[in-house]
């Protein structure tokens, strides 16, 4: 089935703002690992969670990075979700535990329901959040409203824009 999603506000991230919301992240989270407070890998959630995961890598010194691939959405449409690569098994061991699974955004929560039922142990942790979708994150930066879409720098492009005041008449 395939939902249409009612946003009435835009949330505009640019580059700069999901650098540093990374590593705030990356920040709460180091030292925090269940084994003598470290995490042994991260895992990114194609594709959104790509640049976050490799910002928060970098910044906690983890090398052992992998993926998991998820595809719930075609554009702003819900569909269901359905993993297309799992990670290295031997990576997340039986239940994920010690493993940082990083997300862009958590909007429902469905891509986390479905990531968490295979890897309960997991530290589940995303740069943003929708009320829905916050039962499923142990750790997120910024919460933004329901009805707000999420436009990422990788989705957008610097354009001219009209002054508020036009100068023809
Ligand atoms: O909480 P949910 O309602 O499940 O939505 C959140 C997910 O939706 C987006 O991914 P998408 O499936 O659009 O794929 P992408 O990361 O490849 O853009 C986003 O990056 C999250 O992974
Ligand atoms: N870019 C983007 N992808 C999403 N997937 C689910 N919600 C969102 C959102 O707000 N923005
Ligand atoms: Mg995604």
């Amino acid at each position: 089935m395939t939902t249409r999603l009612p946003h009435e506000k835009g949330f505009h991230i640019s580059w700069d703002q999901i650098h540093r919301d990374a590593r705030a992240l990356a920040w709460r989270l180091d030292g925090k690992g269940p084994i003598e407070g470290n995490w042994s890998a991260v895992v990114g959630i194609t594709r959104g969670g790509l640049v976050p995961a490799m910002i928060m890598a970098r910044e906690l010194d983890i090398r052992t990075v992998d993926t998991i691939s998820v595809k719930s959405y075609n554009h702003q449409s819900r569909t269901e979700p359905h993993v297309i690569k799992p990670p290295q098994a031997d990576i997340m061991g039986a239940d994920g535990e010690g493993v940082l699974i990083v997300d862009d955004l958590v909007d429902t929560g469905r891509t986390l329901e479905l990531v968490r039922s295979l890897y309960p142990k997991a530290h589940f942790a995303t740069i943003y959040a929708k009320p829905m979708g916050v039962p499923m994150v142990d750790s997120y930066v910024t919460e933004v409203s329901q009805d707000t879409w999420i436009f990422f720098p990788w989705d957008m492009a610097l354009q001219y824009v009209q002054p508020y005041r036009g100068t023809d008449a």
